[in-house]
């Protein structure tokens, strides 16, 4: 010991570590109760959720693979199922099968119109499902896997009944299928996890994944029954992410990405999807007439089972009393909000960022637009800003029922008493709802190019990436 301290340069780490212990406890004891600080102070770390989500970078590949990677998803969405077949190859890129990159294929209603039939709701997949496995090649089918990922339809539909109805899929996809199924392949996706699928599926397409965050674009996906908002903010703000309402998910969840990690704030709103919240909006006026309906109509909303007095004010439909009734139903309101800044609701907003400066809007976003003709449903994009509802709606909620046919010749016959409703809903969720201005240029997605194809701007892909990506 001695002979070794006289050498000196040659001192082993333990006896400094011995020779210093004083010191080391001097300066070790601050550190440990730092830590212990940070570890408890609310709001850190705990209000992230690491997912278990590597995409490799394209160098890494998927070795242990054929060079060609199928996976079946199915999206059992509150207004109709889906399914998606994509082929990826080594490096995860889509490779077209036959003319498209994709197969997809849907069908109405979704899986939660037979609430009290399991067997006939799984029975409604069946054509997806035989198509779907027919274009994957015979030999790859028993190491493809299949997903059947249920949103707001089956989230609304309670515990039990959705349970037998995925306990049904299951069964089906058994007793019908050679596709692979991993254990959880068929469930509920929670919302986060929808929006995250979401946010994956842009950026991919994109090819914005593997960038810095600020370099990612934001998604809002507008569904049925549920409305979904993620983007990537950064590090510092998901340290400080506020803790979640009780019983709700967190607010953040960090993703490893093409190499980069990325903290992704994502909320999903159950009743706040176009269809839930026509009920939202008619449950204001309760049982009396609605300034949202377009003047001259009476009659029923049925939506979840129930039936929601639809009637037109004698006055007629109005913009302003509409916007009220639909910033009431949002729950608009700062005194519900606990954290620094709310969308509605009281929750917490993301704090905005570079991940947030460029807005994707799928879904209904898209098809309304696209009736209320202020885009062409042909394109794969549209940019717009979220006035364009508010002008749209301004001519809806002018106009009597029997000129609807005439002003608005693309909507929907069933969709036409609802128009008012339906825009000046839009309107007030991306203005006083997501807090965009209404004069912000926001891209309405329906597919994304991607090379010489387009892809469907939906979810399945996300999940497909995973399912391919992970071991
Ligand atoms: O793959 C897709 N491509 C384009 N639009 C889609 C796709 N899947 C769903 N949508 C849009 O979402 C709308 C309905 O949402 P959905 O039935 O999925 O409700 P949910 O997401 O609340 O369960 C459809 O009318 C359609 O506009
Ligand atoms: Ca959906």
């Amino acid at each position: 010991m001695t002979a070794k301290r006289a050498i000196g340069r040659h001192e082993s780490l333990a006896d400094k570590i011995h020779r210093h212990r004083g010191v080391l406890l001097v300066i070790s004891i601050p550190i440990v109760l730092i830590a212990l600080v940070l570890l408890l102070m609310p709001g850190s770390s705990t209000s992230v959720s690491v997912i278990e989500y590597t995409m490799k970078s394209h160098e890494g590949g998927s070795n242990s693979r054929g060079p060609k990677n199928y996976a079946v998803i199915f999206d059992a969405g509150s207004s109709g199922s889906r399914v998606h077949v994509y082929c990826f190859d080594q490096n995860l890129d889509l490779v077209p099968l036959e003319n498209e990159l994709e197969l997809f294929l849907q069908l109405k209603p979704g899986l939660s119109a037979y609430p009290n039939d399991p067997r006939q709701s799984a029975n409604s997949l069946v054509s997806l499902l035989d198509k779907a496995e027919a274009s994957v090649p015979r030999e790859l089918r028993p190491k493809t896997p299949v997903r059947v990922g249920a949103t707001a339809g089956l989230r609304a539909l309670g515990h039990k009944a959705s349970e037998n109805i995925l306990q049904a899929v299951r069964e089906l996809l058994k007793d019908r299928s050679r596709l692979k199924t991993e254990a959880n392949a068929v469930t509920v996706l929670d919302g986060t996890q929808e929006g995250s699928y979401q946010w994956v599926t842009i950026n991919y397409l994109l090819r914005t994944l593997g960038k810095p965050y600020s370099d990612t674009v934001g998604v809002v996906d507008l569904g049925g029954g549920s409305v979904q908002m993620a983007y990537a903010i950064s590090e510092e703000d998901a340290a400080s992410a506020p803790k979640p309402l009780e019983g709700e998910d967190s607010y953040v969840r960090e993703m490893y990405l093409k190499g980069r990690k990325y903290f992704l704030y994502v909320h999903s709103y159950l009743h706040y999807g176009l269809l839930a919240a026509r009920a939202e909006i008619l449950k204001v006026s309760e049982g009396s007439n609605n300034p949202c309906i377009v003047t001259g109509y009476t009659g029923t909303y049925k939506y979840g089972g129930k039936g929601f007095k639809a009637t037109a004010s004698s006055s007629g439909a109005s913009l302003d009393e509409c916007r009220r009734v639909a910033i009431n139903a949002l729950k608009v309101n700062d005194s519900l909000c606990t954290h620094m800044k709310c969308t509605f609701g009281g929750v917490w907003n993301g704090g905005g960022g570079g991940g947030q400066k460029k807005m994707f809007v799928a879904s209904f976003f898209f098809d309304r637009a696209a009736e209320a003709g202020f885009v062409d449903p042909k394109q794969p994009v549209a940019e717009v800003r979220p006035l364009d509802f508010e002008k749209a709606a301004n001519k809806a909620c002018n106009m009597r029922m029997e000129e609807g046919k005439s002003k608005f010749p693309h909507v929907e016959e069933d969709n036409l008493p609802y128009l008012c409703l339906d825009l000046v809903y839009q309107y007030t969720l991306l203005v006083d709802g997501f807090g965009l201005k209404p004069s912000q240029t926001i891209t309405l997605v329906k597919k994304v190019k991607y090379g010489d194809y387009a892809v469907e701007a939906a979810w399945p892909l996300g999940s497909a990436i995973e399912a391919v990506s992970s071991p």
